[in-house]
């Protein structure tokens, strides 16, 4: 029998607890925290993606700003919306809905986000902290989810071969680092890595990023390890993860479902990031609140 690693339920008690939190801080006379999404253009994904996110925000009682721009939008026009932002002290938190429009450079919007308010962790200050392990940075969302997730499994890290497919800037990269920082043996495999079974068959903990539906199949797992299915793929009607789970759940210890595990905890620390740039913003300490 395999344990379900079960986002949902998790995100929802982390989500009771920042409700609370929010309720308490602002019954002393504090502003709520407060996130401003920004979606250029009008990829349908994109904007589901985004809806949940403000639905999620909501919901625990932070404040949501929407910044709709048209796909045509000029580089300058959204570098001058995130200047104002990154001025505006009652904006805790900026995000930035990638994948962007062909036309805008995703390194110079991502430079030009305030670090401080830089609540997907993707600013190389932050990405640097991570790096070097340094305290008090943004950790990018589906990293972060997926280490708390894991936690909350009392799933350990130190010393275990974490195998990572896909090195994506959103989660393989970084999530790469993040493990590292957990004393994980972290091996990364890409496009180019050949023949990937050979090292995913040696995943104590075996992590799927690619957005490849079905890329690991049964024969891929090693009997007893844990895995976690970032991929989500439209197919048709169906939402598929990068993971066979049907034939592969009862091979392994443990495993996340799609939807259902890793997505739902991606949200999650968005709040918990915007959160912490709300604390830090507003200058509050731990005995604060
Ligand atoms: N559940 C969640 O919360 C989230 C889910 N996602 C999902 O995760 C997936 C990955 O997202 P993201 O990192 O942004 O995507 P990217 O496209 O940036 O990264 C995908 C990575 O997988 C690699 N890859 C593609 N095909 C293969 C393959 N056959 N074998 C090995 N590696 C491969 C790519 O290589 P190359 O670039 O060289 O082609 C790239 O390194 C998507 O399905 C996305 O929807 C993303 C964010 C959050
Ligand atoms: N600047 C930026 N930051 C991001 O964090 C970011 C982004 N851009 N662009 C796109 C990816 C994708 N992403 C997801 C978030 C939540 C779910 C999610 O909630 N998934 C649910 C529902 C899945 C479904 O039914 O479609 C689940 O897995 O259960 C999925 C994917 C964040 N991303």
């Amino acid at each position: 029998m395999h344990i379900l690693l079960d986002g949902k339920s998790l995100s929802e008690s982390i989500r009771d607890q920042i409700k609370t939190y929010v309720e308490r801080i602002t019954s002393r006379g504090y502003r709520e925290p407060s996130l401003a999404v920004v979606l250029v253009g009008d990829d349908p994904a994109s904007h589901i993606y985004v809806k949940n996110k403000r639905k999620a925000c909501e919901r625990v009682g932070i404040k949501s700003l929407f910044y709709h721009l048209p796909q045509n939008t000029k580089v300058p026009e959204l570098l001058d919306l995130i200047a104002s932002l990154n001025s505006d002290e009652s904006v805790d938190g900026i995000l930035v809905q990638l994948p962007l429009p062909q036309h805008i450079p995703q390194e110079e919007v991502i430079l030009s986000i305030s670090p401080k308010k830089d609540v997907d962790g993707f600013h190389p200050e932050n990405m640097g902290k991570l790096v070097a392990r340094i305290e008090g940075g943004f950790i990018p969302c589906t990293p972060l989810g997926i280490d708390l997730l894991l936690k909350h499994y009392n799933i350990d890290l130190k010393g275990k071969n974490v195998v990572i497919v896909g090195a994506g800037f959103i989660v393989g990269r970084p999530l790469a680092l993040l493990m590292l920082w957990r004393d994980a043996t972290v091996c990364v495999c890409h496009i180019h890595t050949k023949d990937i079974t050979q090292y995913t068959k040696k995943a104590d903990i075996l992590i799927s990023a690619t957005g490849v539906p079905h890329l690991i199949k049964r024969d891929m797992v090693k009997e007893g390890a844990v895995v976690v299915d970032v991929g989500i793929s439209k197919v048709g009607e169906k939402v598929l993860g990068d993971v066979d789970f049907e034939r592969v759940k009862d091979k392994v210890y443990a495993i996340t479902p799609v939807p259902g595990g890793v997505g739902p905890m991606t949200v999650t620390a968005l709040l918990l990031n915007t959160l912490q740039a709300y604390r830090q913003n507003m200058n509050l300490k731990d005995g604060d609140l």
